[in-house]
């Protein structure tokens, strides 16, 4: 009834205002000429479209500042059931705060109010810390997407790509190729190339050593750079004359990305980021020449495989098979194709996994290696230990250009300890755009709210490593083989073999510990961590078997790294040397 009432009333103001209007129109055709009449109907009917349209849009802003304002208040609502601080101001705790403090604050924070804390950052800004292991666990494989701020720095630097993005969905099938690929093929080809690779470094070392400015820093960035460019894009890259050009444009852009990320509205009216973005397209056409160079040479080398298999046919010699006739040139190629570049969508930019992968591995591992010769040379005794290792290990191989450094277990416990005390990366981040995120606890965090872990304070916890949790051991990750039922349940990583280098130490798993998170863990965990991890020591196998490298004398950096309170912090970055182990 009260339907019909209303369909009533809105024909009839309908049958009004258009019998109003032709009221109008024609005391005005009386008066005005039809052309006056036609334009005035036409302005009446443009303010009438203009005026819906304002309302409109009046209607849409009204709505969206309205759900707006709905979430922030159910997330206010939600987060008052986590244990935090009380807000100071409208603006939070972010004033309070400095990057460089923020695991203090934290650390603080934990030992007041419990294993997981609330900050506001600001109105809108939740922050929510987690401290303990098995919470942290639970997050880490609930909470699904990146914050907004990584995926936008990738996106500005090296254009739409399908990894390394915020959202989950959009990086879960890049992801998976990828991982098929590092843990697959590379994986088997890296005991091949370091020999190469160690050669290509030294001769750059040399030149650093000659020109004077030489310290750790540059030399690790310096293997980074040549270990990931050599494993992805294998011989070509060594041979390539702009690979300098190449590491000193990604440091460059490292440099700036997060700056210029961190503008919520693209500043393209400032001039540093046109140049910015200048330095960006000039790594892209870099990395269009190096793929170009592969896909060349991968093309002569299956040519010439080709005409090898039918002269050996037409011999009647067979030729061996699966013997990497041409590595380093083959394999590279199928990398990109499949686990980089395979499937790519028309809008994303097709070298910008590559580039993404080159930046994030390069910075990442240029922070391990760096850690892993500050230890080495402040812990001369240790180094000798790896190389006694090394040569051991070496003379029971019979392939002379490969290391097995699946058996160097000291060596490998190094790399895993040096992981474990990196200083760089002290948050690991993570959101869930779309869903609130339930732990076991009860608590729920709202969808949005920032989710961090404060590495440093949980890989240096002793309820996860022991009284020694903050001094460096790469003992903890080697156990007695005698031991080995123990072992089984020792799943906290602290190790007891007494003899390095022992080949009846057994070299525990170091993602047993749940509380070893240099490579994060969970659904967005690092998928190059088995790779890099390999290459690492395997490059670090044939270096130390030809080179000692020792603390230049008088080198600002000969005490060890320190601990300052919370923080675990290397000194600035000593000089150091390589001296011939037959000189
Ligand atoms: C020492 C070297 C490295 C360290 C310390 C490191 C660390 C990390 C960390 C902390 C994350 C985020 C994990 C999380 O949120 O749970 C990550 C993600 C990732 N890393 Fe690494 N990484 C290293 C080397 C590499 C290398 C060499 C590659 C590839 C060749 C690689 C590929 C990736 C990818 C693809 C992701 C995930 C991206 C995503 O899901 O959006 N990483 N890495």
């Amino acid at each position: 009834m009260k339907s019909c009432e209303t369909a009533a009333l809105s024909t009839i103001t309908t049958t009004d205002f258009l019998a109003s209007l032709l009221q109008s129109s024609k005391t005005k055709s009386e008066t005005c000429d039809s052309q006056e009449f036609s334009h005035h109907l036409l302005m009446d009917f443009v303010t009438w479209e203009f005026n819906a349209f304002l309302w409109v849009s009046l209607i849409a802003v009204t709505a969206l500042l309205l759900r707006k304002v709905f979430k922030v208040f159910r997330a206010w609502s939600q987060a008052r059931k986590i244990p935090g601080p009380p807000c100071p101001s409208f603006y939070g705790h972010s004033k309070l705060i400095s990057r460089e403090n923020l695991t203090e604050v934290l650390s603080v924070l934990h030992k007041k109010y419990g294993s997981i804390v609330k900050l506001w950052l600001g109105p809108t800004q939740l922050l929510v810390s987690m401290n303990d292991p098995e919470l942290i666990k639970e997050m880490l494989l609930k909470a699904e997407d990146k914050l907004p701020l990584t995926g936008r720095a990738f996106h500005l630097a090296f254009g739409p790509s399908s990894l390394f993005v915020s959202s989950f969905e959009k990086v879960q099938r890049r992801r998976e190729s990828l991982a098929t690929e590092l843990n697959g093929r590379l994986i088997e080809r890296a005991p091949v190339i370091p020999t190469k690779v160690v050669d290509c470094i030294m001769e750059r070392v040399n030149k650093f050593m000659a020109e004077g400015n030489f310290d750790c820093k540059m030399v690790s960035q310096h293997m980074a750079f040549t270990l990931l460019g050599s494993t992805l894009f294998g011989d070509t890259f060594l041979a390539w004359s702009k690979a300098t050009a190449y590491e000193e444009l990604l440091m460059m852009i490292a440099k700036d990305a997060c700056f210029w990320a961190s503008y919520s509205v693209t500043p393209y009216w400032k001039q540093g980021f046109w140049r910015y973005q200048h330095l960006c397209t000039k790594l892209k056409f870099l990395t269009q020449d190096i793929v170009q160079q592969c896909r060349k040479n991968y093309k002569f080398f299956l040519h010439k495989d080709e005409n090898l298999h039918n002269e050996n046919v037409n011999m009647g010699m067979e030729s061996a098979s699966g013997a990497p006739s041409c590595s380093g040139v083959e394999m590279p190629d199928n990398l990109f194709l499949r686990g980089l570049n395979g499937h790519l969508s028309a809008r994303e930019e097709p070298c910008g996994n590559i580039m993404g992968v080159m930046f994030h591995g390069c910075l990442t591992t240029t922070g391990l290696i760096d850690n892993l010769l500050v230890r080495l040379v402040t812990h001369p005794k240790l180094q000798e230990k790896i190389y006694a290792e090394i040569i051991m290990t070496r003379n029971g191989s019979m392939k002379q250009d490969q290391q097995c450094v699946d058996k160097m277990h000291l060596l490998l416990a190094t790399v895993y300890e040096s992981a474990r005390l990196l200083p760089s990366g002290p948050l690991l981040q993570r959101c869930s755009l779309k869903h609130d995120t339930s732990l076991k606890t009860g608590v729920t965090i709202p969808a949005g709210a920032v989710m961090v872990v404060p590495v440093q304070l949980v890989q240096m916890d002793d309820s996860s490593w022991g009284q020694d949790a903050s001094e460096f051991n790469p003992y903890r990750f080697l156990s007695k083989a005698e031991n080995r039922s123990d072992l089984v349940l020792d799943t906290s990583c602290r190790g007891n073999a007494e003899k390095p280098g022992d080949s009846s130490s057994i070299l525990n798993d170091p993602n047993n510990n749940v509380a070893f998170l240099p490579f994060g863990s969970g659904t967005r965990a690092c998928v190059g961590q088995k790779f890099v991890i390999q290459g690492v020591a395997t490059l670090f196998a044939s270096l130390l078997e030809q080179y000692e490298i020792r603390l230049e004398s008088g080198s600002k950096g000969e005490s060890e790294p320190t601990m300052n309170d919370t923080i675990f912090q290397l000194l600035p970055s000593p000089d150091i040397v390589f001296v011939r182990r037959n000189s």
